[in-house]
């Protein structure tokens, strides 16, 4: 007769902390689940190799986690480098660039034929994935004529147009067929043939309210909000829409359009607005399926402070 025989202890499994991370993105994975997710890619903060393979592969995780990932990309600094090539000016007035028609071909040749092109690429390294256009395509975002205020002055900023109309039937198509658009802000004008170049924080607030997106996430260079900026590096990590509203007039530069424009998406349906730092490996993962959000997050008035984000 053979000796009985005694169960082994089950083995140790040295990928079980693996396990552990996953069932701990759960929540986050059924709450966004089917939800759209605009992001918006700063120009600043595409500037390193590593971090734009990284925000690839977010974007894509997103996909495959069952969320609807939207870019809208800009690229400052890319457009100022290519327009000091060619010897022309680049002077901004109120954080907008003010845009001759021959600055504009240039606008529109860098971000739809060279920064776009890159992040499609990026992103397509992971599969049939995403698909470039301009807010020309299908109408989707129409604009007119943008004037700036300069100390009360109305300043003339030639091609730079502000969104009076979107058509997302085109993004909605591609994202019921699983893929990933990638948008320039770059729109067709409203009531002339003119092409004009938007801010792209504009742009993807503007896109974000009209596909009544879930959140919408601005990358950048910076920690999020800084309350005394410069003089101090205080992050804001949570601010209501009316608080938001106080703040503006004090804002200045580049975070100025950023948060006019998470002002809009919660005004305009959008659940969450948050301002991250694209400088930080994955940060949108982090902000996304981790307890631990990082940056700034804009929230309508009324939002419980324990509510799921
Ligand atoms: N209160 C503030 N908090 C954080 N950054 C601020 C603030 N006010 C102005 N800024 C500036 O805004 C910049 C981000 O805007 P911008 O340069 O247009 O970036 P992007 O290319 O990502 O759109 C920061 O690098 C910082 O210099
Ligand atoms: C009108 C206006 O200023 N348009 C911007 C568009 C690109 C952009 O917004 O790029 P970032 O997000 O990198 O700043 C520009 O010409 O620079």
């Amino acid at each position: 007769m053979s000796a009985p025989h005694t169960p082994r202890p089950p083995r140790k499994h040295t990928a079980l902390p693996k396990a552990r991370i996953l069932i701990e993105a759960l929540p986050w994975l059924t709450r966004h689940h089917g939800r759209t997710v605009v992001i918006k890619f700063g120009g600043n903060a595409m500037v390193d190799d590593a971090l734009k393979a990284a925000f690839a592969q977010d974007v894509v995780f997103l996909r495959h986690a069952g969320l609807h990932p939207v870019v809208v990309h800009g690229g400052g600094p890319q457009i100022s480098a290519q327009l000091d090539r060619l010897g022309l000016d680049s002077e901004f007035r109120a954080g907008l660039r003010v845009t001759t028609p021959e600055a504009m071909d240039v606008v529109r040749m860098v971000l739809a034929g060279q920064v776009q092109r890159e992040l499609v690429g990026l992103l397509n390294r992971h599969g049939p994935l995403a698909v470039g256009m301009t807010g020309e395509d299908a109408h989707l975002m129409s604009a007119v004529k943008r004037y700036a205020d300069v100390d009360g002055e109305r300043v003339d900023l030639g091609r730079v147009g502000e969104v009076t109309a979107t058509d997302t039937g085109a993004i909605e198509a591609l994202l019921r067929d699983g893929r990933i658009p990638v948008v320039s802000s770059v729109a067709r004008g409203a009531d002339d043939d003119h092409v004009y170049n938007v801010n792209a924080d504009t742009a993807a607030a503007a896109l974000a309210a009209a596909l009544r997106a879930e959140t919408l996430m601005v990358l950048t260079d910076v920690e999020g909000l800084y309350a005394d900026w410069p003089a101090s590096d205080e992050v804001i990590s949570r601010l209501t829409e009316s608080e938001l509203e106080k703040l503006l007039p004090d804002l200045a530069s580049g975070m100025v359009p950023k948060m006019e424009g998470c002002l809009h998406a919660v005004r305009n349906g959008v659940r969450t607005a948050r301002v991250i730092d694209g400088r930080v490996p994955h940060a949108i993962l982090l902000e996304i399926f981790t307890d631990e959000g990082i940056g700034t997050m804009v929230v309508p008035d009324g939002a419980g402070e324990g509510e799921p984000t």
